[in-house]
């Protein structure tokens, strides 16, 4: 589970993120929606201890991430716009690799299995992801959160750039972590897709959640509005 607790980001006078309430239980997706700058990555690069909150705490089931920044990445998986594998590297040998820096150890096979889940063709397991799409590298990060039995889903614009059976892939993906009691907090442009795959929507601008909705209780047509109705604003 995901918890900002009065969590707000200050650099010099700028207030990239205002206090901040949210939680993201276990099976929920949370889409976070919002202009370029509205404050979408700090809130997930507080989450990864990636940067020093001004006020407030982020929790990881719990657990202070700026307190115990170890303990807590090893619930979850982070997959960013463009995920950091090896490109020399084939895809179970990266997924060995990350695995490994959790501390994990798995028999090729497993790897594979792992991969399968992911949705990955058997074909490119044993290839080197510099052959890979874009897609396909984002299976990689899905396939070791599910190697970890990561907790935590963290994503930020995970689908830009993909093209539309990659990124409705990706949200099947999503879907089955949903299933199995995985929280994920992503950070994206996609109206669709959020109302489609997440649970829950927020939507942030100048640092500030504005709304905070269940997915469910918005047509589609209705959330373009109220998105475009706060950004006229
Ligand atoms: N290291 C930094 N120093 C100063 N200001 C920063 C820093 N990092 C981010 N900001 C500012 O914080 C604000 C929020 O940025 P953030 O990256 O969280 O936006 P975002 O919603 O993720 O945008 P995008 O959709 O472009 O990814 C912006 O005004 C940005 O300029």
């Amino acid at each position: 589970m995901l918890e900002a607790v009065n969590l707000s980001k200050t650099y010099q006078q700028h207030e990239a993120l205002k206090p901040l309430n949210l939680t993201v239980k276990p099976g929920e997706i949370f889409c976070l929606l919002g202009a370029n700058g509205a404050g979408k990555s700090t809130t997930i690069n507080l989450f990864l201890n990636f940067i020093e909150p001004t006020s407030g705490k982020a929790l990881i089931n719990g657990i202070d991430v700026a307190s115990s920044p170890l303990e807590t990445k090893k619930f979850l998986t982070y997959i960013p716009e463009n995920l950091m594998l090896y490109p020399m590297l084939t895809g179970v040998e990266n997924l060995d690799f990350f695995c490994g820096l959790s501390s994990l150890q798995f028999k090729r096979d497993e790897l594979a299995v792992y991969l399968a889940q992911a949705g990955l063709q058997e074909d490119f397991f044993n290839q080197r992801v510099s052959t890979y799409s874009k897609g396909m590298r984002q299976k990689v990060g899905i396939a070791l959160a599910i190697a970890k039995k990561a907790q935590v889903l963290l994503l930020d614009e995970p689908t830009s750039g993909l093209d539309p059976k990659a990124s409705n892939e990706f949200s099947e993906l999503l879907i089955k972590m949903k299933e199995i009691g995985v929280a994920t907090l992503m950070a994206t442009h996609d109206l669709f897709r959020s109302k489609d795959t997440g649970t829950h929507i927020g939507i942030m601008k100048q640092g500030q959640l504005l709304e905070n909705f269940e997915a469910a209780d918005v047509s589609f047509d209705s959330l373009e509005k109220l998105y475009l109705q706060h950004m006229h604003n």
